[in-house]
């Protein structure tokens, strides 16, 4: 059985103290089962005090996203190593909104994927369609792409350890979530591209995430589906109650 990944993606939001306020009521209230994991994917900023303060606890730190290079003349940028060497051990890759506002592109997305697993991080590539894709019934092909160019070039070890978001970007921030079947059916498409890519028993160990509008009260009917592994949560996950509830949902 795959286990459920419950990620909270914060994106800009909360202050210092707010975030590592958040980190002390949820730590010590983590399910204590195996087969969920917990991670915030917090601001630049509050990551050395987020890893310090979840030492010990089931919960991992994640960033939002990196630069694919090592270091160099990149100004406003962090880097791979930069996340090794705090702690960190996830990094959203491909996130719309920095695909949308912040150049990021298949290629780009292809070359952070390496670079994350060169320096030890887990990525959560996120994959997702327009509505107006969705309309012109070009989800599976579009997600398609999406996929095999993130996954270029690795192993299938490395594949089986991804994380892939489904988002559907009309369904983020929104208050619209996709059906469960409709995200199921997207998500067992991605399977079916990941078997194809590096057979089955890779695919049956990929964990897929379903994003968008994902709450405590829709949660369970998502988790109950027969490919979504988890959920990369936005809104919902900016309370200790509601994340903590969202996790417990992995559980079930
Ligand atoms: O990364 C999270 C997603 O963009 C979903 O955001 P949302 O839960 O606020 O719709």
């Amino acid at each position: 059985m795959r286990k459920k990944i419950i990620a909270g993606n914060w994106k800009m939001n909360k202050l210092a103290a707010e975030a590592d306020q958040f980190v002390n009521d949820v730590t010590g209230n983590l399910p204590d089962d195996d087969h969920v994991e917990a991670i915030i994917c917090a601001p630049f900023p509050f990551l050395p005090s987020l890893v310090e303060k979840s030492k010990g606890s089931k919960l991992k730190i994640s960033a939002q996203t990196m630069h694919f290079e090592d270091s160099g003349a990149f100004t406003g940028e962090v880097s791979p190593s930069m996340l090794q060497d705090i702690g960190v051990t996830h990094v959203v890759i491909g996130h719309s909104e920095r695909r949308e506002q912040f150049g990021e592109t298949d290629e780009s997305v292809n070359k952070k994927v390496h670079a994350a697993f060169n320096h030890g991080l887990t990525p959560i590539v996120c994959v997702g369609e327009t509505l107006d894709q969705r309309e012109a019934n070009d989800t599976m092909n579009h997600i398609e792409t999406q996929v095999r160019k993130a996954l270029e070039g690795l192993t299938e070890q490395q594949i089986a350890e991804v994380i892939i978001a489904y988002e559907p970007i009309w369904a983020i921030g929104t208050g619209k979530t996709a059906s469960s079947e409709d995200a199921n059916d997207v998500c067992m498409h991605i399977r079916h591209v990941v078997k194809d890519i590096a057979g089955k028993e890779t695919a049956n160990q990929l964990v897929i995430q379903y994003g968008g509008s994902v709450k405590p009260a829709n949660v369970d009917e998502l988790m109950a589906q027969s490919d979504i592994d988890g959920a990369l949560v936005g809104g919902a996950s900016l309370e200790a109650d509601s994340f903590l509830k969202l996790v417990e949902a992995g559980t079930k």
